[in-house]
This record gives C-alpha cells, sequence and structure tokens, in this order.
C-alpha cells in the first residue's frame, strides 16, 4: 500500500462502470414487457434529470424506483451483468486499485447492494462504500430506499462527504453535477469530470480537469497506471475527408481526434503538424522533408488509400516515422471501373449521351463495338492489373500484360517481353503501374505512336504516367479513339474548379481521381489503416508498415515494454542490455529487426523499472526514438 496523502472519491454509475446501473436493471426487470422502451426511456430521463441537478434526487430515486418494479433476486442478475461493464480503463488500471485500497472510497447515489460486490474486486471494502440501501417488502420486492440516507437527498454528497471527515488533499472523480457540487461546497479539493463512459457539459465545464480515462487521471496525478502516455493526449489528424468510420474507430480507442475535409499545402501543414502524434492522408497530401521536419510529435502516418509516394518515406524513416498505407481495400473498385470504362468507351457511349442531353437522337453502330475478343493490354500487373486480368477475360477479353517484374500470367493473359509488344498488339491500352516517380511521362508521343490506331488508353494509375499534351494531339487527330482519365500530373486540392487540356474532346472520360472512391472502399480502408496505427501505437507492432523493419509481438500482461529505434549501426543492441542491466532489468522477450538504415527493438520487461533507465536509454549513441509504452 502507498499513501500519497490524498484521498480518492469515486462516483460508481457511468464512471466505474460504462452504465447506470438502474438503467441495466430496468433492462432486467422489464423484459420482455410490451411497453419496455418506453419505461426504460422515461427512468433514462429521469436519471439525467436528478443527475444534471433539474429535480430534486429524491424525487429521481423514487419515481425511478415505482417504474422498476424489481426484486431482491434481479440484484444478483445486475451485479453480473454490471461486472461485464466495467470502464475500460478502471479494469485496465486494477494495479491503481491494489495499490492504493487505503485511499479509495466510493460516493455513490446508488445502491450498496449492486456496488459493493463490484467493487469488492478492485479492492474497496464495503465500510468504504457510500451509498444508498434498497427496502424490501416480505415477498423480496423492491419497494423503496432508506430515506435517512443523505445520500437520498438532494445534494447528499456534500453532507456525506463532509461526515467522513476525511484528511488530506480529497479528489473527486465523477461523471455528474452531483459529484462537482462536493467541489462547489468546498469538501472537497478537485473535481475530475470523467467523460469516458458519458460526457456531461454541466460536469465537464465545472471541472478542474476533465479526464477522458483513468489513464489521463492517473498521469495528471503521476500515479501508476496501465499505459505511459493517455491515449486522450495522443493527437489525430486525418486530412483529406477519409471516411467518418476512421474518426469513430481512433476516438473510440481513446485517441482526440481531428477531421479536416480537404488536404493542406505545405505551408499550412507545417503549422498544423505542431504537437500531432498521427496524421491521415490520401493521395493528395505531400508529406515533405519541412512537414516531417516541422513535426515534432509525429509518431505514424497512415495513407489511407494504396500510393505513398506523396510520402518522404525514407526521410520519414530515419526520423522514426512509422508508415502504413491500404494496399488491397481500393483495389476492386478500380478495377470496376476500369471495366466500366473499357465497354463504354468502346461503344462511344458518353459520346452517344452527350449529344442526347444535348437534344440530339445519333443512333448509329458506327465506331461501336464490343469488348468481346478485343484486345486489352494491360500495363503494370500488381494487385489491380491482376484483378482485372481476371475480370476482363471474363467478359471475352483477351489479356496482354507487360510488368517489369517477372509476374505469373493468371488465366489465359498472355505476357509481353516488352511495352511496344503491348502497344502494338492493344485495342484498349489500361495503365495500373505504381506511382514511382521514375514512371513520369511513361506513355509519351512515342508510345502513343506505338499504339494502334483506333486505339483507346484508360489511365487509371498516376496523372505524370502520361504526358497529357501528347494525348491531346492522338486524340485530336484520330490515331487513338478514346481516353478515360481519372488522374491528372496537377490534381487540385479540394473541390472545385479543374481544367485540362483533355475537356471538350469526343469519346473522353474524365473523371476527378475516383478510381478509389467507393463507399466500399474508402469504409474499408477507415477500418484497416486505423487498426495498423492502432496496433503500432498501442502494442508497438510495424507489420505491413510500407517503410520500416516490420516487428509483431503480442501485448504481455504483467510486463512493461520499451520500444526504441535507432540508426543501424554495429552495437546498439549492446548498449541498449548494457543499460538495462545496468538498473538490474529483466528482459522477459526482445524483438529486434533492422534494414539499411534504421533498427528497431521491442523490448518486455517483467518487472517495475527506475525511471533514470529510460533517461539512460535515450542517451544510448544513435538512437532515433524512444517509447515507452506501457
Ligand atoms: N485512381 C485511383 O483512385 C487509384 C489509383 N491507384 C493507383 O494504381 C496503381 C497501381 O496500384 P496497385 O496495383 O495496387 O500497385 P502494385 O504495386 O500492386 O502494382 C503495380 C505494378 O506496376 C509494375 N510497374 C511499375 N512500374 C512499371 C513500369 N514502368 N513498367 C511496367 N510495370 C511497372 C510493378 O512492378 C507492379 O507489378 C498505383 O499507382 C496506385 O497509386 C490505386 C488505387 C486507386
Ligand atoms: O489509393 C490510391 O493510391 C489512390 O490513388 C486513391 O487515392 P485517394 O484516396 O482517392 O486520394
Amino acid at each position: 500500500m502507498i499513501a500519497t496523502g490524498r484521498k480518492y472519491v469515486f462516483d460508481f454509475d457511468s464512471t466505474l462502470t460504462r452504465v447506470e446501473a438502474l438503467d441495466v436493471l430496468a433492462e432486467l426487470t422489464l423484459h420482455g414487457k410490451s411497453d419496455k422502451d418506453e419505461i426504460i426511456a422515461e427512468i433514462q430521463k429521469i436519471t439525467n434529470l436528478g443527475i444534471d441537478g433539474e429535480i430534486s434526487f429524491t424525487e429521481s430515486l423514487e419515481s425511478r424506483i415505482k417504474l422498476l418494479h424489481a426484486h431482491k433476486n434481479d440484484l444478483e442478475h445486475l451485479v453480473n451483468e454490471l461486472r461485464q461493464k466495467i470502464s475500460k480503463s478502471i479494469a485496465s488500471n486494477k494495479d491503481f486499485f491494489e495499490k492504493y485500497a487505503d485511499d479509495i472510497y466510493v460516493i455513490s447515489c446508488g445502491f450498496k447492494e449492486f456496488i459493493d460486490p463490484i467493487v469488492k474486486e478492485y479492492n474497496i471494502p464495503s465500510d468504504r462504500v457510500y451509498a444508498n440501501t434498497f427496502k424490501f417488502d416480505d415477498a423480496g420486492n423492491i419497494v423503496g430506499f432508506d430515506e435517512d440516507n443523505v445520500l437520498s437527498q438532494h445534494n447528499g454528497k456534500i453532507q456525506c462527504l463532509k461526515d467522513m471527515n476525511l484528511e488530506g488533499e480529497v479528489q473527486v472523480i465523477g461523471d455528474g453535477y452531483s459529484d462537482y457540487v462536493m467541489r462547489e461546497a468546498g469538501i472537497a479539493d478537485k473535481f475530475f469530470a470523467y467523460t469516458e463512459n458519458v460526457h456531461r457539459d454541466k460536469a465537464a465545464d465545472n471541472a478542474d480537469h476533465v479526464t477522458p480515462s483513468l489513464d489521463e487521471f492517473l498521469y495528471l496525478n503521476d500515479l501508476p497506471r496501465n499505459i505511459s502516455y493517455p491515449k486522450n493526449r495522443i493527437k489525430v489528424l486525418l486530412l483529406e475527408n477519409v471516411h467518418t468510420a476512421a474518426f469513430d474507430n481512433l476516438s473510440e480507442d481513446g485517441f482526440s481526434v481531428e477531421l479536416v475535409k480537404h488536404s493542406l499545402p505545405e505551408e499550412e501543414l507545417i503549422e498544423k503538424i505542431k504537437g500531432v502524434h498521427v496524421l491521415g492522408i490520401r493521395s493528395k497530401t505531400q508529406v515533405s522533408q519541412k512537414v516531417l521536419d516541422a513535426a515534432d510529435k509525429l509518431l505514424v502516418v497512415g495513407a489511407f488509400c494504396i500510393g505513398t509516394t506523396q510520402i518522404e518515406l525514407e526521410y520519414a524513416k530515419k526520423k522514426g516515422i512509422v508508415v502504413f498505407n491500404a494496399p488491397y481495400s481500393n483495389t476492386r473498385s478500380v478495377v470496376e471501373l476500369a471495366i466500366g470504362e473499357i465497354i463504354m468507351l468502346m461503344r462511344s457511349v458518353f459520346a452517344r449521351s452527350s449529344e442526347l442531353h444535348n437534344g440530339q437522337w445519333q443512333k448509329t453502330a458506327s465506331g461501336s463495338r464490343e469488348v468481346r475478343g478485343k484486345n486489352l493490354g494491360i500495363v503494370g500487373y500488381g494487385n489491380i492489373g491482376k484483378q482485372l486480368s481476371v475480370l476482363a477475360e471474363a467478359i471475352g477479353m483477351r489479356v496482354y500484360y507487360y510488368d517489369v517484374e517477372d509476374s505469373l500470367a493468371l488465366g489465359n493473359a498472355k505476357k509481353c517481353s516488352s511495352l511496344e509488344d503491348l502497344l502494338n498488339i492493344s485495342d484498349v491500352v489500361t495503365l495500373h503501374i505504381d506511382d514511382n516517380p521514375a514512371n513520369k511521362n511513361f506513355i509519351g508521343e512515342r508510345e502513343i505512336k506505338q499504339m494502334k490506331k483506333g486505339a483507346m488508353l484508360v489511365n487509371l494509375s498516376r496523372g505524370f504516367v502520361v504526358d497529357i499534351d501528347a494525348l491531346a494531339e492522338a486524340l485530336k487527330s484520330g490515331h487513338l479513339a478514346g481516353a478515360a482519365i481519372d488522374v491528372y500530373p496537377e490534381e487540385p486540392r479540394s473541390n472545385g474548379s479543374f481544367a485540362t487540356k483533355l475537356q471538350g474532346l469526343p469519346n473522353v472520360i474524365l473523371t476527378p481521381h475516383v478510381g478509389g472512391s467507393t463507399e466500399e472502399a474508402q469504409r474499408d480502408i477507415a477500418d484497416f489503416v486505423p487498426n495498423k496505427i492502432m496496433d503500432y501505437i498501442n502494442s508497438g507492432n510495424t507489420v505491413d508498415a510500407v517503410n520500416f523493419p516490420n516487428i509483431r509481438l503480442p501485448k504481455q500482461n504483467k510486463a512493461h515494454r520499451f520500444l526504441h529505434i535507432h540508426k543501424n549501426v554495429p552495437g546498439i543492441m549492446a548498449k541498449i542490455n548494457k543499460v538495462l542491466a545496468e538498473y538490474e532489468l529483466n528482459i522477459s522477450s526482445q524483438y529486434l529487426s533492422t534494414d539499411n538504415e534504421v533498427g528497431y527493438v521491442i523490448t518486455d520487461l517483467d518487472k517495475e523499472y527506475n525511471k533514470d533507465v529510460i533517461k539512460a536509454l535515450r542517451k544510448v549513441d544513435n538512437t532515433i526514438k524512444f517509447r515507452v509504452l506501457y
């Protein structure tokens, strides 16, 4: 047991547990009744009015008990339910309740009958639980409560705490205004508004501190805790209108997340990135060296897309910043659009449609062909190219492909040994090469000339891959019969006006970089990338990182985890382990992964450590980043 001279007074409902116990009791007792939902809504309304001090507490209690129709036997079920509903950060910090047991109290306007058995498991004995008690009739029905108990009365917590006569600094942790009043009355020294389960403005606005979790409370008080840095202090900045599910995923895990609809130019990002730990972007945001230099806290960048060349990957690595992307989530969306566009181009659908929009009936078969039996040339036989190959064959196209890497053909697709071979043979050429800057003007005047007369070009890869001037010329001259372009050498940062030389040309489909913009793809990315980010922040795992040595280690219980990122020079591991040995720390597991530039080591320790070891590890030569996880 450790003495701090402070007393910690916890509220129960919606603080120690995620729920209001009487709401749960109502769910149990009203189960199967036709008017259950209305009664529960009524109970919740009364609960909130009581918590916010809008009606007298006694009144709220009386009304709720009447509506409950509960029996003694229901309490056992209630306790079982509540056991499953302990607040997340309370359950993960059981250690605190063990070590500071003598200084922890519960003051609740709930009932000892269900609070005692729950908090007992957190080392809080019944005599430190101040709460109401039920009255039962002979048949065991709950018919009321002990009206002499101060806690059944309005602002009863003030009187209760006064009567307890606690010595030392008294800190109250609760979600409601009825907890704050102890501080307002001057009986408690500090009030922490606990918002992990519910955010009540009236409590938060008056609090000395708002604590979104117990981790934050423990951090503020420098008390031992399950994670070294509370998640609400980890700032996440999501740009470019990533799906709101990403916001939900990261906020639900406790991070502080800001969502910005568009991309930011370098100067603005340099300002905005300060203090940000996690940056989420899509294909527009340039994460340049200057941005990375300004990023004083940045740990990880999530590209909510496939392409990552908008990020200075190597420079990020040298700074110990890990980058993840979503390599598969939007591939199917691109493939479906490619198939659709190939058919639309071959049938001159857009030309016919524009004519009709302009009031012209232009029924003709001229320049309208089936895709069946036509040659499709896929350039870049990667994740997208391969899927497209399969679908295109399924609709009867003959597939040819060209890739710089040796890539196995799927189905009956035929590999071309040169780009020229592919261009010579294809009725439609579709580009799916990666966003490597070396692919700039990959398709220029010379390559277009190598294409068959009347062929079509589809580009859903990157804008700089095609020389737009040369393409516009070829379309105007009639050498090419059509094109579908989704990506452009220069794209705007947000929605608005846009100009390209391809505008107004017949049989040219123009789309604003929407190849991967489907609800399904964006929704999937919003799970995939946040999961990678959370896995790295919470456990140190870097599996699937695009610029970093990959490590996965399961989270350990009753252990401490240190993450050390360093320049990959000889002797670092020896130095790290020498420091650990000097502080007599026992390594329970350790895993190192390196590439040419950096080394990344996760070390798990099986016992308490002297905080000075952290300083010593940070001082190890060639350390880039050091983080204590838990
Ligand atoms: N329009 C949109 O909204 C979207 C565009 N994309 C873009 O699509 C492209 C392809 O994506 P994935 O298939 O996932 O990439 P991937 O990396 O799986 O495949 C790319 C393939 O291109 C090959 N390649 C690269 N340079 C080449 C060259 N000069 N000549 C021949 N082959 C070359 C690579 O060897 C690789 O096999 C990327 O540029 C990506 O950014 C991806 C998703 C959505
Ligand atoms: O995934 C990619 O690489 C894309 O090009 C899609 O980018 P976006 O998310 O639409 O900015």
